[in-house]
């Protein structure tokens, strides 16, 4: 895969450009020949998997993706990066807490990633809402500005620090405040651009903490050091370019003058628009992974307020423990699948670059956290952790025609296809599938009702459909091995399912991925909480896992199931 690396100001054929094909060549031991170093006029573009980046004037040295990365990676001072969530950073006592953890650790040259303080991002976002209904003049009055500006004010009286830190952000928040209000509209881009608010302040009083600390600190905001995006305004995804960018960014302003690097997280800038993106809720994770590969550190830290990764979500079942040790994939299953804790896309990077990711809690910070690595010790280990993810809309589909009719499947996936609708799980036999559609990808495109009677009636033209909204899906997030152990505790006696029916419980589709390291049960969302504590008490609190490790057991397809997956009644 080939990246261009731009260097503005250096034209083709110029004494700079080739010198960059010379270094760029011998710094990968290569022929002159692999490397080109060209000229491109501004507004040329350069495309990549069909996604085309809008670039500056610049010479373009195209090489292959771990090479550019190779290239940009002549020095880093940078050990790891520590991010730090909106949890960590609530107020300005929790400030100095975070700056007295990152102190504690003298041995580490870290680069820091923060989210925006405490519930900032979701108190942007009710502003945004409540200006487009509120008309100009009262858009300085609604209250979420004013909890926002209490925040941000407060904390930097209490640092001890200049109002003009963020004063100049707070008015310019306002005024976009009143513009929506004129407009009486909140477009996608608009609403990224809002909550870019909440980091770019965060960053910019904490390193002004830290410099006051003696702590040398520089504020980046990432739209502006080369997080280059898609223009998925909301939930944009991060593209390649993006990495030798920000690793040329941070060790070059590092070698000239050396500053712990304080990034905004969440915050990327459109490749075509320009304009600010962000990368879906809970995207600074995914912003530390992407820096941690770019400097190919040591490790990535993400610090947030529980003790690491933990077997289900602890708002919904308290008895929740944590989980040690965790592979990239289980990590990113556990994410997709709906554990609020780690940013679905973040684990890619990571397990690209080969840098474990470290989840520790700043509340309690010597408690070991969850360490999430390629590969682990998986003998002893059967299930890992249980997740829920709710209001998701299940789709049953019976074909009307007979058996051993072809076509069937792909007829059902072309129609999601030709919708742009993502599918979740699937259960299926030759003439009937059941399947979940991806909440997220239903909020990222707003899908309306309107939407969903099309399906259903693309759908209908050959087959009988059940639309059933308002399921959650319990997942299984386990070991590749011991997945027909997993189903037999789910589905035999005296266990699991036996819990659940005792519980009144209807499951209404088990599905085993391909990967095996899920299995995923949907039932009513009025059920779902109470069923993921029967299971968490089965699994986890009744000496199960002690007494089947080491255990005989036999491998992965399981007898009861299909392994790719079977509908288990309605
Ligand atoms: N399996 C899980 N393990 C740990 N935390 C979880 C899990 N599922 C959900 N959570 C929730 O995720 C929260 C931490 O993630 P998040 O709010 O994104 O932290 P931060 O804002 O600090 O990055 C926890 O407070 C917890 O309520
Ligand atoms: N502030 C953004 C991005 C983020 O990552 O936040 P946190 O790290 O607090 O989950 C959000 O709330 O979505």
């Amino acid at each position: 895969m080939a990246v261009a690396l731009r260097f503005p100001g250096v034209a083709r054929g110029s004494p700079a450009a080739l010198a960059i094909r010379a270094a760029a060549a011998s710094k990968l031991g290569r022929e002159q020949g692999s490397v080109r170093a060209s000229a491109r006029p501004a507004a040329q573009c350069w495309r990549r998997r069909g996604l085309v980046a809008r670039c500056q004037t610049g010479a373009a040295a195209v090489l292959k993706n771990d090479e550019a990365t190779a290239a940009q990676k002549p020095h880093t001072g940078f050990t790891a990066v520590m991010k730090f969530g909106g949890s960590s950073l609530a107020t300005a006592e929790r400030m100095r807490e975070v700056a007295d953890l990152i102190l504690s650790f003298p041995e580490e040259t870290p680069v820091i990633v923060l989210s925006a303080m405490g519930k900032t991002t979701n108190n942007l976002l009710l502003a945004g809402e409540k200006a487009v209904s509120c008309g100009a003049p009262k858009a300085s009055e609604i209250p979420e500005l004013a909890v926002i500006k209490d925040l941000h004010l407060r904390t930097i009286d209490e640092l001890g620090l200049d109002r003009s830190v963020v004063s100049g952000l707070l008015d310019e928040l306002e005024q976009l405040l009143k513009g929506v209000a004129m407009m009486k509209e909140l477009t996608r881009r608009t609403r990224d651009y809002l909550v870019s608010f909440g980091e770019c302040m965060s960053t910019r009083i904490f390193a002004a903490y830290l410099n006051k600390l003696g702590k040398k600190a520089r504020q980046y905001d990432a739209f502006d050091i080369g997080f280059i995006t898609t223009d998925d305004f909301t939930n944009a995804d991060i593209l390649e370019v993006t990495y030798p960018a920000v690793a040329k960014r941070l060790n070059g302003d590092w070698m000239d003058d050396p500053a712990i690097p304080i990034v905004t997280g969440f915050l990327g800038k459109g490749c075509k628009s320009c304009a600010v993106t962000t990368l879906g809720r809970g995207g600074s994770d995914l912003t530390a992974t992407t820096i941690g590969k770019a400097l190919g550190l040591r490790e990535v830290q993400v610090w947030k307020d529980v003790d690491g990764v933990l077997t289900c979500d602890p708002n919904i079942y308290a008895n929740a423990i944590p989980v040690p040790y965790l592979t990239f994939d289980e990590a990113a299953e556990l994410a997709y699948f709906g554990a609020q804790v780690l940013h679905p896309q973040s684990m890619r990077p990571a397990r690209d670059g080969g840098i474990p990711v470290r989840v520790k809690n700043s509340y309690n910070r010597h408690a070991p956290g969850t360490v999430i690595t390629k590969s682990r010790d998986m003998s002893k280990s059967i299930l890992t952790s249980i997740v829920l993810k709710s209001n998701v809309t299940m789709l049953d589909i019976v074909s009307t025609r007979m058996l051993g009719q072809y076509g069937f499947l792909a007829k059902v996936f072309s129609i999601f296809e030709d919708l742009g609708i993502s599918v979740d799980c699937v259960a299926t036999s030759e003439v009937s599938i059941s399947l979940t559609l991806d909440p997220s990808k239903l909020w990222s495109r707003e899908l309306i009702q309107q939407e969903l009677d099309h399906v259903v009636e693309e759908l209908e033209k050959f087959a009988v459909v059940h639309l059933l909204q308002r399921r959650s899906i319990i997942s299984l997030i386990g070991n590749v091995q011991r997945s027909s152990l997993i189903l037999e505790k789910v589905i035999e006696l005296p266990t699991a399912f036996n819990v659940l029916r005792r519980n009144g419980v209807n499951v209404q589709m088990i599905s085993q991925g391909a990967s095996k390291v899920n299995i995923s049960l949907v039932v009513n969302d009025s059920e779902a909480k109470q069923c993921v504590q029967a299971l968490h008490s089965a699994f986890f609190e009744n000496g199960f896992m002690s007494e089947v490790e080491g255990a005989d057991v036999p491998q992965n397809g399981g007898a009861s199931l299909n392994s790719n997956g079977a509908i288990y009644g309605n």
